[in-house]
This record gives structure tokens, sequence and C-alpha cells, in this order.
């Protein structure tokens, strides 16, 4: 199993590029569900997550060409993928293929709008909680189907004639429920709208798609999204927005290691409450014609206290690599998780670093110390394993983080562009 070994204590200098978001390209892959048209998403992210969707897609009957050609290895950034669904073979998705990615649960909206029923495992995994699925049970249900779960999968029916449109407001903001309601309305009878949706800029991103596919989705990107459905999607071109997480991780990255980095073709309004939180720690951030300009020469990294929630506020996704940047603060800072409740499993291997961080409840307590030092580590999951990254090109002497298939789901060729900047980061392989 590979693992990366980081040699600290080299500033980050150059330009990093910003690969397609990884959690708008699943969206948007599953969409190509939706017509018998081909579906051409452009800058899609070469991630363990998006090869196992190709699968997942695959078994449903999609015909899938990376850059025009078969094979699946592309020597770019970033790939342009062409998904064909002419005929869905097989409206089942096995837990075999479900419980290795959580997101190709959604599959479940396209398939029942389309085929009128699917069968979907009950996703697997609860590395950052327990993660339920019944705000998507109500939001498909209000749309009239018949939902039944049986020996851990839904199966889901539409009505006779198709599902129907209706105005459900969901208890709790939730960005794959959105996804799939939206997803499932645009072949529904009627008008449905979406109250306390999720304004991630990932949903704005699948409406845009969507609409260009022939859907009528208005305020997608807002707290009320209305969508018109149609009686069948065309295919269309679309190009998946830059990735927020790996923005802020990179941003962060830069903070903690002190340097000069350019992250090129990425913009601030992704992710304005976490930039926010990054300058306030010290760091300078500008916008520049090809991206955003991080910089911290000197003057040391402060302690900024953040909350983490739904967009526009500080992201879920950034709280472990912030938590990472605060253990070499200069004071004491706080850290609250509101969306998942067992979010905090990096807290225990940035100890092994040297990190002085206390739990009470969903905050920590971050005791900034003035040196970490070199380790094993283990990767827990996607974002708690690349604070360790993060921490680790800081610490004196080598950490060797394992099990970084975690990695391999959410950030392209990670290794590469840190050292491109300066960092010593390898990846071994035993
Ligand atoms: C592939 C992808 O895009 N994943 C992102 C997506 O996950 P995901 O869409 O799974 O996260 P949700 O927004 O659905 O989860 C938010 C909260 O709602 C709860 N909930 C969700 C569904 C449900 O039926 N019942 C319920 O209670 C969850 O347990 C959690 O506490 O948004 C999260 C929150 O921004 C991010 O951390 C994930 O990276
Ligand atoms: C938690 C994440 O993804 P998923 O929802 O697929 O687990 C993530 O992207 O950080």
């Amino acid at each position: 199993m590979d693992r990366i070994r980081i040699t600290g204590g080299n500033e980050l200098r150059g330009i990093i590029p910003i690969s397609g978001a990884k959690n708008a390209a699943l969206p948007l892959m599953i969409a190509s569900l939706l017509t018998d048209d081909t579906l051409t998403l452009e800058n899609v992210p070469h991630l363990a997550d998006v090869e196992q969707l190709i699968r997942i897609l695959g078994n449903h009957g999609a015909d899938i060409s990376v850059n025009g050609r078969r094979e699946r290895q592309s020597e770019g950034y970033s790939r342009t993928i062409h998904f064909t669904s002419r005929n869905i073979v097989d409206t089942t998705a096995p837990y075999e293929l479900v419980s290795k990615m959580r997101a190709s649960f959604w599959v479940i909206g396209p398939l029942l709008a389309r085929e009128g029923k699917a069968r979907v495992s009950l996703p697997g995994g609860c590395a950052i909680g327990t993660r339920p699925v019944d705000l998507f049970i109500e939001a498909l249900a209000a749309l009239g189907a018949t939902i039944e779960i049986d020996s851990g999968y839904i199966n889901a029916t539409a009505p006779k004639g198709g599902l129907v449109g209706a105005r459900y407001v969901f208890p709790k903001v939730s960005v794959g429920a959105t996804h799939v309601m939206m997803m499932a309305a645009t072949l529904a009878n009627g008008t449905t709208t979406i109250g306390n949706a999720a304004r991630e800029p990932e949903v704005a991103d699948l409406a845009r798609c969507l609409n260009a596919m022939g859907a009528k989705i208005t305020g997608a990107g807002t707290s009320t999204i209305t969508v018109e459905g149609v009686t069948s999607l065309s295919g269309a071109r679309h190009r998946v927005l830059p990735d927020r997480i790996e923005t802020g991780t990179y941003a962060m990255a830069v903070a903690m290691t002190g340097g000069d980095v350019v992250l090129e073709g990425t913009n601030a309004a992704l992710l304005d409450t976490a930039l926010e939180a990054i300058r306030r720690a010290g760091a300078e951030i500008s916008e520049t014609e090809t991206g955003l300009r991080v910089v911290r020469n000197g003057g040391g990294i402060k302690p900024v206290d953040v909350v983490t929630d739904p967009f526009p506020g500080f992201p879920t996704d950034l709280q472990a690599q912030f938590m990472g940047l605060m253990t070499k603060s200069s004071g004491i800072s706080h850290i609250t998780e509101t969306i998942f409740e067992n979010r905090f499993m990096h807290v225990q291997e940035l100890a092994r670093l040297g990190a002085k961080i206390s739990l009470s409840g969903q905050t920590a307590k971050i005791e900034g110390v003035a040196r970490l030092k070199g380790a094993p580590v283990m990767a827990t999951d996607l974002r708690a394993s690349v604070s360790l990254v993060i921490a680790g090109l800081v610490a004196e002497g080598e950490t060797m983080v394992s099990r970084v298939y975690h990695l391999d789901r959410g950030f392209e060729r990670l290794e590469e562009k840190l050292n491109r900047c300066g960092a010593k980061v390898e990846r071994v392989s035993d």
C-alpha cells in the first residue's frame, strides 16, 4: 500500500494549477444518466472517486470515453470525458459499488426519473459520522415516489405517469439531497419548488449543466430552487468548476509554510469565508488574472476561531486542514464542527506530530506550538489526510502518511503540485 513521505521545512513558491472540483464532477457525471444523448464534461479531475463512478455508470449502461479515446488514462491535469447512456441496462446500484463511494447513491434520482424505478444500496462507510439518507427519501417521496427499504437497499418506484412536481422544504440543508431532488425534478410532471436548498457552488454548477441539457431550473445557488419539469433532456458540453476545497487546502499549505504561490484557474468567490479565515491567520491573498495569489513572508501564524457551516459558511471539507494550520499558530484557537458529528479523526494523528489539541463535544481547542516533529501518521479520511500533509510540510524531519488511498480520492497529483513549489513529498510503494 502506498505511503507518502514528507520532509518538512521548505517554503512553497511557484504555481499550483487547481483541478476541476471532485464534488461538482460527481453529480455532473451522474446527471448524464438523465439523457440518451452524450454529455461531455471538461476539466474532470483524475481521481479515484471519478474512476469508481465511471465503473458505476458503466454498470447502468453508460458508454464512457475519455478525451475522445476509449482508454481511461490521460497525461493532462484534467480530462474531457464523454458519457452516453443510450439505454439504461440496469436500474440497480449494487452494494459492492455503492459502498465504496457515498456520492454514487445519488444515481437514485436520475434512474427513478428516467426509468421510473431504482434499486440502490444504502451507502456504506461512516468515517466522518452516520450520514443518514432520510432527506433523500422524503424528497423523492414528495415527488410521488414509493420508497421501501429492503435488505440494505432502497427500492424506489415512480407513479405510473412518472414523478410529479411538488413543493418540498428540507428540514436540514443537504448538498446530496438537493442534487438528487433537482435532478429527479427535471423530468417530473409539473413544477417543483425546493426550499432550504443547499447553496453550494456545486449545486449551481449542476443546475447550469442541467439547463444546458434543456432543463428549466431557476434559483440554484440560493435557498429556493424552482424546477419546471420537461419531457426529456438532451446532451450538452459543460466545464466542471474549479475545486474550492483544493484551492483552500493549498492556500492553507502556503499560509503554513510561508512563501508565495499562485493558485491557477480558481477564484475567490468560491470560498470567501475560508479565504477570510486564512487572511486573519496572517497570509495575504489577492486575485490575479490567472487565479489567486497567496503570500506569507514571515509574521507567523495567528490563532483564528472558525465554525463550519453550509455554504457560504466555512466549509466542513476545509476544517481538518485549518486545524492543521492552527497547530502552529501563536496562541489558542477553537474550531467547531457543525455538519458531521465525527469529523475529528485527524486530531489524534496531528497529536503524533506534537500538536496540542483537546476536544469538547463538537469543538476542538488548539494550542499552537512552536515546533512540530515528523512521525508516522495514518490517513483516516480524505480531508483529514491532507491536514497531515499540511502539518508534515513544516514538521521537523520526516512524516510518513499511510493509507494514502484516502488522499487519492480527492487530490489530483498532490505530490507533483507541492514538489513543483519546493516541497519534499514522495510516494513510497511498499
Ligand atoms: C461528494 C460530495 O459532494 N460530498 C460533500 C457533500 O456531502 P453530502 O451531500 O453527503 O453531505 P450533506 O450535505 O448531505 O450532509 C449535511 C448534513 O446533513 C445530514 N443528512 C444528510 C442527508 C440525509 O438524508 N440526512 C441527513 O441527516 C448529514 O448527516 C450531515 O450532517 O456535502 C458535504 C457538506 O458540505 C461535504 O462535506 C461533502 O464533501
Ligand atoms: C467527505 C467527502 O466526500 P464524500 O461525501 O464522498 O464522503 C469530501 O469530499 O470531503
